[in-house]
């Protein structure tokens, strides 16, 4: 259990998956944990369940060790314009998980030489299973390991270069999207041959967690696991041409890339 109170700055989506997924791990207790949201009554039941929750975004980074930053990139400038006369740069670190935000454009923007560090995570840190990346440009060895650890707890994590992530983003915060559309996809063609939509969904689901499974469990490539599967002149081969010939792996590959550009445009510096 880590000793420090975290700031988490916008409970939305991601915001709120961190700070479910860290009280799971049992690496914090709610009440180490103070949520800020503009409409604070959209926090309630967090507040049932012993979070410091709040509007007031100056008053929480007065009394957290560590501040996440976890609104839209849009938001932050005024984000940081209210928080700045409350930061202690000497004993404060911020972990923004913002797509598109460096950490140079935060100090930049507050004048201030903060130590941050950014992480992309995936909404599946809720139940710890987020893939996360880790990258800052000069922050202290000692608080990237504290970074790295934290999110160890809820996922796997790994450390990249900073100017990989917007890449990280679309490959794996975005990829959660990409995979259950794709899912959802198998399942919608599970019950066109015959199942009812529930069934359908929970075999497709269990279906793709194996098909990962054997690759991260066995340290396989996937066309090693599909060679496997595809008989000569078996159902599985036909299927998967029919659905290269339909642009399968290219739409996945275009539509990767488009993210990542998105993502490396979607913050203004000047708000
Ligand atoms: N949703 C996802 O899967 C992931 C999102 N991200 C990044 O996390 C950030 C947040 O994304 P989401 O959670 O999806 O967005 P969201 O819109 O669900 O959450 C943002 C929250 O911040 C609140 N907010 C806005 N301004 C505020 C302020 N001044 N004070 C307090 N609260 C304020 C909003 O009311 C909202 O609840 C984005 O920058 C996104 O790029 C990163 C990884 C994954
Ligand atoms: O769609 C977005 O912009 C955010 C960033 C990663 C996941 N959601």
């Amino acid at each position: 259990m880590q000793a420090k109170h975290i700031a988490i700055l916008g409970s939305g989506n991601i915001g709120l998956s961190l700070a479910k997924g860290l009280v799971k791990a049992q690496q914090y207790q709610p009440q180490q944990i103070t949520l800020t949201r503009r409409n604070v009554a959209a926090l309630n039941d967090l507040a049932n369940q012993g979070y410091q929750t709040t509007a007031d975004n100056a008053a929480a980074v007065a009394q957290a060790d560590i501040i996440v930053l976890a609104v839209l990139p849009q938001q932050l400038n005024k984000l940081l314009d209210e928080i700045k006369p409350n930061i202690q740069t000497e004993k404060q670190l911020f972990i923004s998980v913002i797509s598109g935000v460096s950490c140079e454009d935060i100090r930049q923007y507050l004048g201030m030489d903060v130590q941050v560090i950014r992480a992309m995570p995936n909404t599946a840190i809720a139940i710890g299973h987020s893939m996360t990346c880790i990258a800052a440009d000069r922050a202290d060895a000692e608080n990237l390991q504290l970074v790295k650890s934290m999110f160890d707890t809820v996922g796997i994590s790994i450390q990249i270069n900073e100017e990989l992530m917007t890449s990280a983003t679309a490959l794996c915060a975005c990829g959660v999207a990409f995979f259950l559309r794709s899912i959802r996809a198998a399942s919608q063609g599970g019950t066109e041959i015959g199942f009812h939509a529930h069934d359908a969904l929970k075999m497709a689901a269990q279906t793709a967690k194996g098909a990962a499974d054997l690759l991260l469990q066995l340290a396989s490539h996937p066309e090693q696991e599909i060679d496997k599967v595809t008989s000569p002149k078996g159902c599985t081969i036909a299927g998967l041409n029919e659905m290269e010939h339909n642009g399968f792996s290219s739409a996945m590959i275009k539509g990767i890339k488009l993210s990542a550009d998105k993502a490396g445009v979607l913050y203004k510096k000047e708000g």
